[in-house]
């Protein structure tokens, strides 16, 4: 599980993110959601390790990770899978390559213990056939599903997804969610995605954390999230017309 605690974050005094708490249990999907410029990716990246919280707690199966020691860090650093926005491959790297990277960079494993683990998780996400390929030779569902593979290559307890759905196609986009669901239920990995998506909010959210502002103003799950009497979160639900019918029906 992850438990943050009251975390806070100011740019040049600006407040960006005020006192936000919530927990993600394992073999969830759990979604942070929220407006343009409301916080989400800041809070990701306290989360992640890349930005120091001005205040509070980020602990990973009670470790604080922002309390511990270089070792402490490193050993929840391992445990990490990121899917970044756009996916983030090596265009001078094939697809087996982008999906070994993470194992030729942090394990001594053999190259034929590498190439099997990474063969693995192609054929996980239904890319066994596209191993060979170049990133600017497949589809932005695939190389989605190729960040996919390179972020479970390692075998994570967690699982960080920014905005998995962006640029993707509707159909697409549901494949891709249902795809980081089965992994989540799969492995037992405590799986947190950045989505303004609303398949994404009614699909698979499990738990869902609603920023506005840099403040918590809501969360609950995909069962009770129509029910929400928050101003702002309707603002934002029903921004989307057939989030709207489907109320009004
Ligand atoms: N490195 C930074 N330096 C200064 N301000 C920043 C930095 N990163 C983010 N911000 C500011 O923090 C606020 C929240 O940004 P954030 O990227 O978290 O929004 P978001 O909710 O992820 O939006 P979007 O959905 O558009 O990606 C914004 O006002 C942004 O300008």
């Amino acid at each position: 599980m992850i438990e943050i605690q009251n975390v806070s974050k100011a740019f040049n005094g600006r407040q960006v993110l005020d006192g936000i708490s919530g927990k993600f249990e394992p073999g969830n999907c759990s979604l942070i959601i929220g407006g343009s410029g409301t916080g989400k990716s800041v809070l990701l990246k306290c989360i992640i390790g890349l930005f120091k919280p001005e205040a509070g707690n980020v602990l990973y199966a009670g470790r604080d990770f922002w309390e511990g020691n270089a070792d402490v860090k490193r050993d929840i650093r391992r445990e990490m899978g990121v899917l970044f926005q756009g996916g983030a491959l090596f265009d001078s790297k094939n697809v087996l390559e982008n999906v070994k990277f993470p194992l030729d960079m942090l394990t001594d494993q053999s190259e034929k213990e590498k190439i099997e683990r990474a063969e693995f998780c192609l054929q996980r996400v239904g890319l066994e056939n596209a191993a060979k390929r170049m990133p600017s030779e497949i589809s932005g569902g695939m190389k989605k599903r190729v960040g996919i593979a390179r972020a479970i290559v390692m075998n994570p307890k967690y699982l960080f997804c920014d905005e998995p759905n962006s640029g993707l196609d509707p159909l697409t986009s549901v494949k891709i969610d249902e795809l980081i669901q089965e992994i989540t239920d799969e492995y037992k990995i405590t799986t947190v995605v950045i989505t303004h998506d609303m398949n994404s909010v009614l699909g698979i959210g499990e738990y869902i954390m609603f920023l506005h502002k840099g403040h918590k103003l809501w969360e609950g799950s995909n069962q009770n999230i129509l029910d929400t009497d928050v101003p702002e979160l309707q603002e934002f639900l029903y921004a989307n017309q057939l989030i709207r019918r489907m109320k009004n029906h």
